[in-house]
């Protein structure tokens, strides 16, 4: 990890290169399009601050952050949070975690565990949060006094909390997005940012990256990209908020594109299952990656015509494709899925394999081609709308190869598809 971080330090610090080993243009080509925001916590250490004597007196111009949502990265990111919030002077040392409560089997309030163990013991099992991590059943109370907001729940259930939440946050908070997904409206498709911007008159910016949290929780080196709008001090403040030497996070102006590339590489991860469920082999994997990365920015910049093909090459873009395509959830359950040649649903091999946890993918897919269908773009996304088609059950899994591949196939030419 050491290793991973000097090659970090000296790709990302202007400082560390030398003049006489780096020509311009390399220079430009690792600064041009990203900031690099990584800020060492030994800057501003709080002094004598530990899990022990964290305390909440004098705080009225330190930030405070509630995390909402609880579930598996939503525990780890509180982790991470809770790590740097101890150690950073313009952070509040309390850490409010949003828990939607349910009972354990073993009779057990979730939150009340969660509180005497410091452990998710549900969704993160076996990981101590921090004792400055706490956990709270009512999300007006958790929001109430917190001028940074974390969203990470499952992309479904964030319009209802966003109804919930209007009216009853400060108006001076910011927020961040790490949830992966979108809702498809009547006026089309709109991102869980501008969701949460919308309905509750804030800005957000989103962080996204190849970011499996179970490795993050046992602290496994990794990068994630913040995507923001406008505001660089804001995305400053996200990256000190989340950075730590085995979790190093970057900054670009383009929210968009990189909530895009977190939301449809989970598409692409169900054909990759459809593809390991079929033993079809790696080579058939990389083609049906490539294709996937091709229509993920094709999508991203029919939508949004602002979005950089150099998000595409942060963590956001073709590491989370790696990572979820090699070793996520939707990758595993789509994997049973062909394996059960499309007898067992996705919701019964999610219930049975996941205890809880959601998967993004198969409802991003429907999501998807409704987009497409509506905007009678199904013929350009070959890959995207046979994910769906096969998820519902109109084809079969090995339709993934036949039908990717059949259709003419897409090029970008200045934000506009044509195709070659
Ligand atoms: N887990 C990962 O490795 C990972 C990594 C990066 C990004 N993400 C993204 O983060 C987001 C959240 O994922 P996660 O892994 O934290 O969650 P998860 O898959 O563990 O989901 C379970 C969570 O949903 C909650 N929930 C269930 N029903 C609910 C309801 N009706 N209303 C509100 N909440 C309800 C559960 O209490 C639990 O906290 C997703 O968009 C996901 O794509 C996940
Ligand atoms: O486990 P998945 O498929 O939901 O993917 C997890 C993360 O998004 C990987 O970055």
């Amino acid at each position: 990890m050491r290793l991973l971080s000097s090659l970090y330090y000296s790709l990302r610090s202007p400082s560390s290169l030398s003049p006489k080993s780096i020509n311009r243009s390399s220079l430009s080509f690792f600064h041009s399009t990203s900031l690099s925001l990584f800020m060492a916590p030994a800057f501003e250490d709080k002094t004598g601050a530990s899990p022990e004597n964290f305390s909440t007196d004098d705080v009225s111009h330190k930030s405070k952050v509630t995390v909402v949502g609880s579930g598996n990265w939503g525990s780890v990111a509180a982790k991470l949070i809770a790590s740097n919030a101890l150690k950073l002077n313009s952070f509040h040392d309390e850490v409010r975690m949003w828990v939607f409560e349910e009972t354990l089997s073993s009779g057990e309030k979730l939150t009340d565990v969660i509180n005497q163990t410091n452990e998710n013991v549900k969704y993160l099992p076996g990981i101590k949060l921090g004792r400055n991590v706490v956990a709270d059943p009512d999300l007006e109370n958790a929001v109430r006094d917190a001028n940074m907001l974390v969203f990470v729940t499952p992309h479904q259930f964030m319009e209802g909390i966003c109804k919930s939440l209007v009216g009853k946050v400060r108006g001076d908070v910011e927020a961040i997005s790490l949830i992966k997904g979108m809702e498809v409206k009547k006026e089309g498709p709109c991102m869980i940012s501008t969701l949460i911007s919308e309905q509750l008159g804030i800005n957000c910016c989103v962080l996204m990256g190849a970011n499996i949290a179970n490795e993050i929780a046992v602290e496994k080196f990794s990068e994630a990209t913040v995507g923001y709008r406008d505001n660089r001090e804001i995305a400053e403040k996200w990256v000190q908020l989340f950075s730590t030497p085995y979790f190093m996070v970057t900054a670009v102006q383009d929210v968009e594109g990189v909530e895009l590339c977190g939301t449809l590489k989970n598409v692409v991860a169900i054909a990759a299952g459809f593809v390991d469920g079929l033993e079809m082999g790696n080579n058939t994997k990389a083609a049906i990656m490539r294709i996937g990365l091709r229509e993920m920015r094709a999508f991203s910049k029919l939508l949004f015509s602002s979005v950089k093909d150099s998000t595409f090459f942060e963590s956001c873009g073709v590491a989370d494709l790696i990572t979820t395509c090699l070793g996520g959830r939707n990758r595993k359950v789509a994997e049973a899925f062909a394996k059960n040649g499309g007898k067992r649903s996705f919701d019964d091999l999610e219930a049975e394999m996941l205890q809880g946890q959601k998967l993004q993918g198969v409802s991003t897919a429907r999501e998807v081609d409704e987009v497409l269908s509506h905007r009678g773009w199904l013929e350009l996304f070959p890959l995207f709308a046979t994910v769906h088609e096969i998820c519902i059950g109109r084809l079969p899994p090995s339709a993934i190869v036949e039908h990717s591949e059949r259709k003419p196939r897409l090029s970008l030419v200045e934000g506009s598809a044509q195709y070659y």
